[in-house]
């Protein structure tokens, strides 16, 4: 059976195909921002926000591509009763990563895997991440050397990359700081025999 990735998220792609797992791309096109609005207007938390843009994302690329198992995602951090998603310039991300600094911020990554339009799966990963209170000059330091990839992730931040240097403790699954809980969508498959138990 096809798995579809329903995101254009290259970190998403390069963790699902480095982990032996095929996947075809293909961008959802969906409004986040109603979805997202409208969910917070009524107070609910990140996870269920996140789990619904997953859900979302699945659901509208499964309708196209019936047989085929989808996978939808989306990541926002949690901070004190903040939601945070990726930063529109980067004087903004600069700005979140102020705020960050110093205190700790979950990340929330949800999986939904959708078929013939139904989700048939979903999972919520939470890690914990606390930022050091690092200097200034550090940070000016730091946006000028990852620049333009400050907008493609929801915290500002690649932990595989630079932006390990901006944490003193991370708790939870590393995948799913990068975006998906992995471990979760790998037992899912191999539940449903795409992947050898
Ligand atoms: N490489 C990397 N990516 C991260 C990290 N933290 C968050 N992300 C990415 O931040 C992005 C969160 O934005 P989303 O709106 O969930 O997804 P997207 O990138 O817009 O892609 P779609 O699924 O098509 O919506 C995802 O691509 C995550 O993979 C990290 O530490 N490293």
């Amino acid at each position: 059976m096809e798995l579809i990735l329903a995101s254009e998220s290259a970190s998403r792609r390069a963790m699902l195909l480095a982990a032996g797992v095929p996947v075809t791309c293909v961008g959802a096109q969906v409004d986040e921002g109603a979805i997202r609005d409208s969910l917070r207007a009524e107070g609910r938390r990140v996870r269920d926000v996140a789990d619904a843009l997953a859900e979302a994302k699945a659901v509208k690329v499964s309708r196209r591509h019936p047989g085929a198992l989808v996978l939808g995602a989306d990541s926002m951090l949690a901070f004190g009763d903040r939601h945070i998603d990726k930063a529109e310039s980067i004087a903004a991300a600069r700005d979140q990563l102020r705020a960050l600094r110093g205190q700790p911020h979950s990340l929330v990554s949800a999986a939904v895997v959708a078929l013939d339009g139904v989700p048939v799966w979903r999972h919520v990963g939470v890690a914990r991440l606390v930022m050091r209170d690092f200097s200034d000059a550090f940070l000016e330091e730091y946006v000028a050397a990852e620049g333009e990839a400050l907008l493609t992730t929801v915290g500002g931040y690649r932990l595989e990359g630079l932006g390990a240097q901006l944490f003193s403790a991370v708790e939870g699954d590393y995948f799913t700081v990068l975006g998906l809980p992995l471990l979760a969508v790998l037992g899912y498959l191999r539940e449903r025999g795409v992947m050898a138990a």
